[in-house]
């Protein structure tokens, strides 16, 4: 059967709105900013991918246009490899140490990925889940954490936060304002579980001091006490401080998620190793297993229990193959996030359903951003889960005014990439990033 062919490539960048989320990175800008690709085929189907944006993404977009304009659906594979080895071309990237990461190569090759199953899904009536990986869909429900961060005050910078003026319920309201203690994580918790009925919460930590953290995390437990919970502080503290800080509350935490990192001559994955030997505690990471080399060390050394492999940073077939190692190997699937739209809430949903065996919970940050939309009708998170289309492609259909809003909103910003510094020193005077410092240790 012959397919449509690839008329169009469309590249927009695109931003949200988002509150004043801190991490180690120091605190989210009121903006996020993203890109959205689009393919067109002669048949007059659309099919989009999402991922971070930056100028080098932009850029590495651009290089691949003409690998991909003009091509059949029937060699979306051939037409992937090409744009791979073309950016394998950039040489190697690094991660870097910041809370998100900076590769360019692997997200541009994810849109590409995105936008080329979902066309060809369309094409052979199959939803994404079942076309990848070595068996398809594994799942109709993907289950998702209710991932919980720190505020700062919005009121002390002048930047334009967003407010919940008619705020629908209490997530709306206290997603808008400081949150800084356990009482108010606690708070956040239920009301996030009140809206979307979440059994399963993660605290991104490497904000203050590790004990205060703890605490936060003994506040939900208090109030959820069978939830799974997980506490981030991407690698912040040094090892003896995350066994200092993580054994007390150890029968109350499911995993711990880059509780320490590199550092001095040991490598992330080093001191990952010596934390679960020390505590028994199950670790977790979006850090020290980000491709599949350092993954395969990860294992032989025993670090990692749950790599959460972001089908952005590990393309979409990628993750689900981690999904399928780590079901070989017993280890535990989950996925990492970063802000984002519905294009990637979709991307993510039928990347998990993919995966085979049990998996954990998948984090999201859509929580943060529920109410934007690109598409015409996000996936909604109930009872904690997502439904996986059973409609072909992403299952999702582009609104074409809610984009060219997006864009716009970009457009009228300076802002060309995640730069969490600036907003921090609203807060703390020339503050300036420190992978191992929690970003109100000052
Ligand atoms: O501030 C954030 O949004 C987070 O720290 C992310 O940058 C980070 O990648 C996180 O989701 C993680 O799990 O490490
Ligand atoms: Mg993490």
């Amino acid at each position: 059967m012959s397919l449509p062919t690839i008329t169009r490539m469309t590249i927009v960048p695109v931003a949200g709105h988002d509150s004043f989320l801190l991490n180690l990175s120091g605190g989210h800008a009121p903006w996020f900013v993203r890109c959205v690709l689009i393919l067109e085929d002669n048949a007059g189907n659309k099919g989009v991918g999402e991922i971070p944006s930056s100028e080098g993404i932009l850029k590495g977009l651009e290089k691949c246009r003409s690998l991909v304009e003009g091509t059949n659906l029937n060699a979306w594979r051939s037409t992937l490899n090409s744009a791979k080895k073309l950016l394998a071309q950039g040489g190697p990237e690094e991660r870097g140490r910041q809370t998100f990461d900076l590769r360019v190569a692997v997200h541009v090759l994810t849109a590409i990925e995105s936008a080329l199953l979902d066309l060809y899904g369309q094409a052979v009536e199959t939803p994404v889940a079942d076309l990848l990986g070595r068996l398809g869909r594994q799942r109709d429900e993907v289950e998702a954490l209710g991932y919980l961060f720190l505020l700062g005050d919005p009121k002390k910078t002048d930047l334009p936060y967003p407010t919940a003026e008619n705020p629908r319920d209490d997530w709306e309201r206290l997603r808008c304002q400081e949150a800084l203690t356990p009482a108010a994580v606690a708070e956040l918790a239920r009301a996030a579980h009140e809206r979307y009925g979440f059994r399963d919460f993660k605290l991104k930590g490497g904000v203050l001091a590790g004990e205060q953290e703890a605490d936060c995390i003994r506040a939900m437990h208090e109030i959820f006490p069978d939830a799974r919970l997980t506490l981030d502080p991407n690698g912040a503290w040094s090892l003896e401080e995350a066994i200092r800080v993580l054994e007390p509350i150890r029968d109350i935490l499911s995993y711990a998620e880059d509780p320490c990192g590199q550092e001095g001559s040991w490598s992330g994955r080093e001191t990952m190793a010596e934390f679960k030997r020390r505590t028994g505690l199950r670790t977790a990471t979006n850090m020290i297993a980000t491709d599949f080399k350092q993954l395969q060390y990860a294992a032989i050394m025993n670090s990692v229990d749950i790599p959460l492999a972001d089908c952005h940073f590990w393309t979409m077939q990628g993750a689900v193959m981690v999904g399928e190692l780590c079901d070989e190997w017993g280890m535990t699937w989950g996925s990492h996030s970063n802000n984002h739209f519905d294009i990637s809430l979709a991307m993510m949903t039928h990347v998990a359903a993919a995966c085979p065996g049990e998996i954990t919970a998948i984090d999201t940050h859509w929580i943060w951003q529920d109410g934007q939309r690109l598409t015409e009708a996000p996936f909604e998170i109930h009872d904690g889960k997502l439904t996986v289309p059973k409609t072909p492609g992403l299952g999702v259909t582009l609104d074409q005014g809610k984009l060219d809003e997006a864009h716009a909103l970009y457009r009228s910003l300076d802002v060309r990439a995640r730069n969490d510094a600036t907003a921090m020193q609203y807060l703390i005077d020339g503050w300036a990033f420190d992978p191992k410092r929690p970003a109100l240790v000052r």
